[in-house]
This record gives structure tokens, C-alpha cells and sequence, in this order.
């Protein structure tokens, strides 16, 4: 039995596998650039963050109908579930839908078909979150917030997304403060690629709750101080951030440093399709090239459930923690 964890950063279309890409594909009669299976696996060889998303928005044509989306929530609930995701907190990218006809109300009804029926399908709790795409402008997220209202009983929380540098966290404290007066929770990607000022200005100007990656904080003493003292939780993906050359091999990943300094870690799976695998993946994955103990392991299990938003049901929460301190390596 895998160790039980919370996977609190994961994009939903970054789940489409090529097997489904091609099969949705057919369905829905769109013409995809690549022969096969093994040619589009062959374009995953990124250099940057840049060249991932590409391919990423290029995949999401053949996502239409809320079937469509259903399906593909239901693969990464079954996934997950096999490798000992208990609970999961969905991002999802409107914008990049709505962009190509896609209605609001399909990609959230077409998720819920999946979510809703989680627990009782794969037993996994879930939660979504609605991200903003940083490199569109700031009025389309607030339209995009205008969107969802009519599916807020759906929607937990709000994050922030794409390519970073140059579009730093204030660009969009308007839609962060219209989010937070409607009571969502709220997230934000920071230094991943962008610096470590993007981290700081995502929690004072944005009142973020999770920093998601926020690799480069190991960059500021007096961030890293207080992402600690403050018990600020990263989303951190380690495979993601080899394929996105952010680090240079899964050996050199600063997480053992990052935990050593007292941060709330948390190891998540980003776009698993693409990065080489799901949670259980990342964990076997640290745990080999790291050497992390199994103390280690533990810690970032039981800091994924204590950072995820589970307050509306401290019961499950409890419960989840009992399974991660009861679990035999
Ligand atoms: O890893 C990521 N970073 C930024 N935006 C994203 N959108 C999907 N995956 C990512
Ligand atoms: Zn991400």
C-alpha cells in the first residue's frame, strides 16, 4: 500500500496522456499534428517552461464536450488513487478553453461529473481551483471570475498560472481581492522560473495561502525565514522541474535543503502526462535520488493534508492524518 497523501498541485489538462489525446481526438474529429502516440511522445522534450506550455494549450483542442472532461478527471482520479492519493485539489485553465468555444459552464460541469462522484468511485476527496492564465491581461481574469459566479458552489479556490517572468503577482490583486470578498481560497505559481520577489509580492499583494513551486525562494535567506516562521506551504514538483530544466538532475533538487531550512513541503505531480509521473511517482522518485528518510517521507505525507483546504471538514482531515502516521514503510 503506497504511503496516503494530498496532491495539491496538479493541472488537470496536464493529465491527458497521449493514449487519450488521441482517442478524444477521434471522437471528436480533430486532427492532431502528430502520426501516433510515440511522435507526440517525442515532443516532450522541453527547455523551459515556454516550450512545455505550448504543447500543453496545442493538446487541449481536443478537449470539447463535458464528457470530454469527465474522462479526463476520472483517468487522474484512478491514477492517483492507485498510488495513494487520498485527497486532490484540481487546477483547472478556463481561459484556455473559453478560447476555443469551450463554455465555462462544460469544462466546470464536465469536471464535477468526475469530482463529485470521487469519493464513492476511487475514494478521493477533491477540491477545484480555478486558475488565471498570468499571461493574459488582468480584465479577461476578472471576466473569468464573472464566468465562474454562476459555479461557485463548485469551486474552492483560485490560483495563478503560465508563463511567469514578466508577469509579476500585482497585475492581478484586483481579481485576488474580488475572489477573496466572494470567500475563495487562494493560490498562486511564484518563482518557479520568476524570482524570489514574485513569492513575496504573491503574499502580500495577492494574500495568497500556498506558494505553488516556489523553488527560487532558496534564493532569499530572509524569504526562506519567513516562508518557515510563517509555515507558508510550497506545492513542489520534482519531476516537473527536471523536465522544465529548472534543476539539472532530480540529484541536485534543493528539496532536502528546503526542508532541512524548515519550510512546509509538499511533493506534488504539476502535469504529470508530460513530467514522467503521478504523486506516488515524485515520492519514489525523491526518496531514490535523494536518499530522504522515512521520517522525511512522513513529514511531507502529513504537511499535504495539514496544507490542504479540508477546514470545512476537520474530521476527514483528521482521519487522513491518522492514515500517514499509522502507515508501515
Ligand atoms: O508548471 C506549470 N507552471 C506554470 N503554468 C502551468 N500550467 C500548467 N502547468 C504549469
Ligand atoms: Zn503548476
Amino acid at each position: 500500500m503506497p504511503l496516503p497523501k494530498a496532491e495539491l498541485h496538479l493541472h488537470i489538462e496536464g493529465t491527458l496522456e497521449p493514449e487519450l489525446a488521441f482517442e478524444l481526438a477521434a471522437r471528436n474529429d480533430v486532427e492532431l499534428p502528430y502520426a501516433d502516440t510515440d511522435a507526440l511522445r517525442k515532443a516532450y522534450d522541453f527547455d523551459g517552461l515556454q516550450s512545455f506550455l505550448n504543447l500543453y494549450y496545442e493538446l487541449m483542442a481536443v478537449l470539447r464536450t463535458e464528457r470530454d472532461f469527465e474522462d479526463l478527471a476520472n483517468a487522474y482520479l484512478a491514477r492517483a488513487a492507485a498510488q495513494g492519493v487520498r485527497h486532490a485539489e484540481i487546477f483547472f485553465d478556463p481561459q484556455a478553453h473559453i478560447a476555443r468555444g469551450v463554455a465555462m459552464a462544460t469544462v466546470v460541469e464536465g469536471l464535477w461529473r468526475a469530482l463529485g462522484s470521487s469519493e464513492a468511485n476511487h475514494g478521493v476527496s477533491t477540491r477545484l481551483i480555478m486558475c488565471f492564465l498570468r499571461d493574459e491581461s488582468a480584465e479577461s481574469a476578472l471576466e473569468t471570475l464573472e464566468a465562474a459566479k454562476p459555479h461557485l458552489d463548485r469551486i474552492t479556490g483560485i490560483g495563478l498560472d503560465s508563463a511567469e517572468v514578466g508577469h509579476p503577482p500585482a497585475k492581478f490583486r484586483e481579481v485576488y481581492e474580488a475572489a477573496a470578498a466572494l470567500g475563495l481560497r487562494r493560490v498562486a505559481h511564484a518563482g518557479e522560473e520568476g524570482p524570489p520577489e514574485y513569492i513575496t509580492e504573491a503574499l502580500d499583494v495577492l494574500g495568497v495561502e500556498r506558494i505553488d513551486h516556489g523553488l527560487r525562494c532558496m534564493e532569499s535567506p530572509e524569504l526562506v525565514e519567513r516562508l518557515a516562521r510563517d509555515r507558508i506551504p510550497l506545492t513542489l514538483c520534482p519531476l516537473s522541474n527536471v523536465r522544465l530544466r529548472t534543476v539539472d538532475t532530480l540529484a541536485d533538487h534543493p528539496l532536502p535543503a528546503m526542508l532541512d531550512a524548515g519550510l512546509m513541503c509538499t511533493v506534488n505531480s504539476d502535469d504529470p502526462a508530460y513530467f514522467g509521473g503521478y504523486a506516488g511517482d515524485n515520492f519514489e522518485a525523491v526518496q531514490k535520488s535523494l536518499g530522504l528518510s522515512e521520517d522525511r517521507l512522513r513529514e511531507l505525507a502529513r504537511n499535504s493534508f495539514l496544507a490542504s483546504f479540508l477546514e470545512d471538514d476537520e474530521e476527514r482531515r483528521s482521519r487522513y492524518l491518522a492514515e500517514v502516521e499509522a502507515y508501515e514503510f
